[in-house]
């Protein structure tokens, strides 16, 4: 191996890494940690996609830092002495960053006040940029943004209808994700040219999800505002909620804010609506009535919004759905694309069990594909342009 880019993703459930070569798609390994808190389990494969690492451990005491010190060990066994850089995806840019940046104590500090934006992101990516500029401070480190791709929104998507000293305060909304819309457009531009130039709507269902809506490989609009807990319902988060609820949990319930922050970060979403699992799997096992419930409405949610990024869009041309639901779960997609009926919407529902390229009909008005997003592929882009670097 001649020089690599090592490749950090802190989701919210899951850490991903990647040890890419330096020309383009060249992945020597992937590998994460998913199920944090719930079921962890790493798997490392090759660049064949053979798994040549998997280990589990129970889910108590087994947090987000137990599963970076897993990936460092794992990534530094793998490179052995090779790695000229290291991505990091960072949630949280603020009004400060709308692009990649070189990552240094001063740009670490900057991106700390962010914390409290992203409590389930950004303390565990710092973490990992912290440790790592202190052991290899020698080897460059990028910060790549999840809302840098939205910030070139038309004004009016980005702005909350609050008193102006506020949103030039940088109270406005971001939008996150967008690292893999940024994927997923480079992606259609090489499986259907015709409709990335078009109107897109995309569904990135994680354990965080989001939809975008896209013009032209730009973001016009997102699910996703302020902070990633705006939007849809997700895994422990509640989405878009009345401001009123808000009020009245600290006034009648006597929350303060930390025990909101749990609330609508960790303990709301699929979690608390069925009272079972933030996991989509576990939840379409079992037969409780709470876990139908809460899938149902996790559907419905994404409905709603597929109409209101339609008419932000001005109409729309095709959809896709990414994520680890949205890749996996051929349930979801079929439950969200029959809600779209509406839109002349028909899948295939063969090629919907397939799960990968376009699921739709031949006689759909519009498209629906799935395409896998990679998020380290794009850090792995950024960093290699911001650094410059190029294959031996
Ligand atoms: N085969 C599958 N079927 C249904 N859901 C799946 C499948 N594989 C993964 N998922 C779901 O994907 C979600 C995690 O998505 P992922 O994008 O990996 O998370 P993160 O937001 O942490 O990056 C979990 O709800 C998990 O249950
Ligand atoms: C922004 C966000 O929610 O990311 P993830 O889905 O990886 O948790
Ligand atoms: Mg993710």
């Amino acid at each position: 191996m001649s020089g690599c880019i090592a490749v950090i993703n802190a989701g919210s459930s899951s850490i991903k890494f990647a040890l890419c070569g330096l020309a383009d798609d060249d992945v020597l390994y992937r590998g994460q940690v998913e199920g944090i808190g719930v079921d962890p389990r790493l798997r490392v494969r090759n660049a064949q996609g053979e798994t040549i690492i998997e280990r589990a451990w129970p889910a108590a005491g087994f947090g987000h830092d137990a599963a970076a010190e897993a990936i460092l060990q794992t990534g530094a066994s793998l490179a052995a002495g090779t790695v000229a850089a290291i991505g990091h995806r960072v949630v949280h840019g603020g009004m400060a960053y709308d692009a990649p940046v070189r990552l240094d104590v001063d740009v670490v500090e900057t991106l700390s006040e962010l914390v409290p934006l992203a409590p389930l992101h950004q303390p565990h990516s710092l973490a990992v940029i912290r440790r790592l500029l202190q052991v290899v401070p020698h080897i460059p480190q990028v910060a790549c943004f999840d809302t840098a791709f939205h910030r070139a929104q038309p004004h009016l998507a980005q702005a909350f209808a609050l008193p102006r000293r506020f949103s030039e305060a940088g109270i406005r909304r971001y939008g996150f994700h967008g690292l893999s819309y940024e994927y997923l457009v480079s992606q259609m531009r090489i499986l259907c040219p015709a409709l990335a130039a078009g109107r897109v709507i995309m569904a990135h269902l994680g354990n965080g999800a989001s939809l975008c809506a896209v013009r032209n490989g730009r973001s016009v609009a997102s699910t996703m505002g302020f902070t990633a807990a705006d939007g849809l319902m997700m895994g422990t988060r509640c989405g878009a909620l009345d401001p009123g609820v808000i009020l009245h949990l600290m006034t009648e319930h006597g929350m303060d804010a930390a025990a909101l922050e749990d609330l609508i970060y960790r303990k709301s979403g699929l979690l608390g609506v069925s009272g079972i699992s933030p996991d989509m799997r576990t939840l379409r096992a079992s037969t409780d009535p709470r876990a139908r419930e809460a899938i149902d409405l996790f559907i419905y949610r994404i409905i709603r919004e597929v109409g209101s990024l339609t008419a932000a869009l001005g109409g729309v041309g095709a959809m896709v759905f990414a994520g680890g639901i949205g890749e996996n779960d051929a349930a979801t997609r079929a439950a969200v694309t029959e809600g779209c009926r509406w839109a002349g919407v028909k899948l295939d529902h063969i090629r919907n069990e397939v799960g990968r390229g376009r699921i739709s009909g031949d006689d759909s008005s519009i498209e629906v594909w799935v395409i896998r997003t990679d998020e380290e592929r794009m850090i792995t882009r950024h960093t290699r342009d911001l650094l410059k670097l190029t294959p031996a």
